[in-house]
């Protein structure tokens, strides 16, 4: 088992990555002092259900815990208030108390929202993290919790940090090839702002990664989570570095909340979000080499680098007023500097990025 510490002083806590650690969740949940006595509460979704909920759950009562569950729709319009709504309800009428917590089994989808039922029930309860998805690895840590606005993506939301996140890496053998990629996109993120070794480690990898070869995964899946526990630890709460988490966001969240959230899923969106933002750092004077290398990189792990041509490109602009980092009347962006380093600009023109989204859309500038 690998472990990693996210260092928020009296909220610090670990994350714990291994083949079949779902098996050691009671001795976790002891060692963390989780209390048995209230009720707690698993949140998943209706294809890992099947799959994990019944072992956890077992593991759990076995343990002396009375485990209640509730399942929502797989996919990302579950992140939404009217399932909020569900959700809560559910844990009201289990009679969860302030000393009970939520655990959330699943990708980022069950995470962001049982993390935020978590965060806003009686006004905050424990939650713990159990991710499915290689994804998981960014959105399960870090305490970011929301649910989305049909305008914009993750509007509705609180930071709340887990007590901890059990990662058992065997659940990802059963991920279906596209979430393989979709959670890969963020894995490379975590290299292009941060590690250009890293990068360089995951092209040469790419073909054992997406064939989930247990020590590569473990390894890429452990640099991520390094790379997003430090980022956080030093600013929780994006008042500044914390930001270049979101490289590819400003992009990738436009085209996800412009899709109706059924089209594109995080990763892909994001990967051309990053393709993107490569494009306008060309604007800064920054080496077109960048560009290059990160588009190749994404082709490489069969992610998207176009946006579709039915999106309309005022739409996108539209939806990309909405972006959190959005600042007095200026649109932020995370821009890479070379491989391994970005960013924040606050001097993006809309021209700029107008034409970003056309070259996206294969309209390549004469
Ligand atoms: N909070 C954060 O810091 C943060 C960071 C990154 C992404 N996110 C959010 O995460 C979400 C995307 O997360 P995701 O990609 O994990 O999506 P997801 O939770 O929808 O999971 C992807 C799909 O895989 C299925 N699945 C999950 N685990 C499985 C398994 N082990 N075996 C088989 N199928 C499985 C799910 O049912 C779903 O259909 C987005 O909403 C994004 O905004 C949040
Ligand atoms: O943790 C962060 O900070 C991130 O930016 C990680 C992103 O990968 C993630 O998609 C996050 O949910 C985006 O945050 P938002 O504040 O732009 O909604
Ligand atoms: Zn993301």
């Amino acid at each position: 088992m690998r472990q990693l510490i996210v260092d928020l002083g009296e909220r610090s806590y670990p994350i714990y990555i291994g083949e079949g650690l779902l098996e050691q969740a009671a001795q976790l949940f002891g060692k963390h002092a989780i209390p048995v006595k209230s009720p707690i509460m698993i949140v998943t979704d209706e294809s890992i259900a099947p799959l994990y909920l019944g072992k956890l759950q077992s593991v759990l009562e076995g343990a002396g815990y009375t485990v209640h569950s509730f399942s929502v729709p797989s996919g990302e319009t579950s992140k939404s208030l009217e399932m909020y709504e569900r959700v809560m309800t559910a844990a009201i009428q289990a009679g969860l108390d302030r000393h009970s917590s939520i655990i959330a089994l699943g990708g980022g989808v069950t995470g962001d929202l049982a993390g935020f039922v978590a965060a806003t029930y009686m006004r905050g309860i424990r939650f713990i993290q159990c991710p499915t998805t290689i994804l998981a690895h960014d959105s399960s840590v870090g305490g970011k919790v929301a649910v989305n606005h049909k305008l914009a993506k993750n509007m509705i939301g609180a930071f709340h940090q887990p007590e901890m996140v059990i990662y058992d890496t065997l659940t990802l053998k059963t991920l279906p090839m596209r979430e393989v990629r979709s959670g890969l996109s963020e894995v490379i993120k975590h290299g292009l702002i941060w590690d250009r070794g890293f990068v360089d480690w995951c092209r040469e990898h790419a073909e054992q990664l997406l064939h989930l070869d247990s020590e590569a995964l473990a390894y890429a899946l452990y640099e991520g989570c390094k790379v997003k526990s430090y980022v956080v630890s030093q600013d929780e709460r994006e008042s500044g570095l914390r930001a270049i988490l979101n490289l590819g966001h400003t992009i990738g969240h436009a085209l996800e909340a412009v899709a109706g959230y059924n089209e594109l899923v995080h990763g892909e969106a994001i990967a051309i979000g990053m393709v993107g933002s490569a494009l306008l750092s060309q604007r800064f004077g920054y080496e077109s080499e960048i560009h290059r290398i990160t588009k190749q990189l994404f082709e490489r792990f069969g992610l998207p680098v176009q946006i579709p041509a039915h999106m309309e490109t005022d739409a996108i602009l539209e939806a990309m007023m909405h972006d959190k980092k959005f600042k007095e009347g200026q649109m932020v962006f995370v821009i890479p500097v070379h491989i391994g380093k970005v960013e924040i600009r606050s001097d993006v023109k809309v021209e700029w990025v107008r034409e970003v989204i056309e070259q996206l859309k294969g309209k390549e500038r004469a």
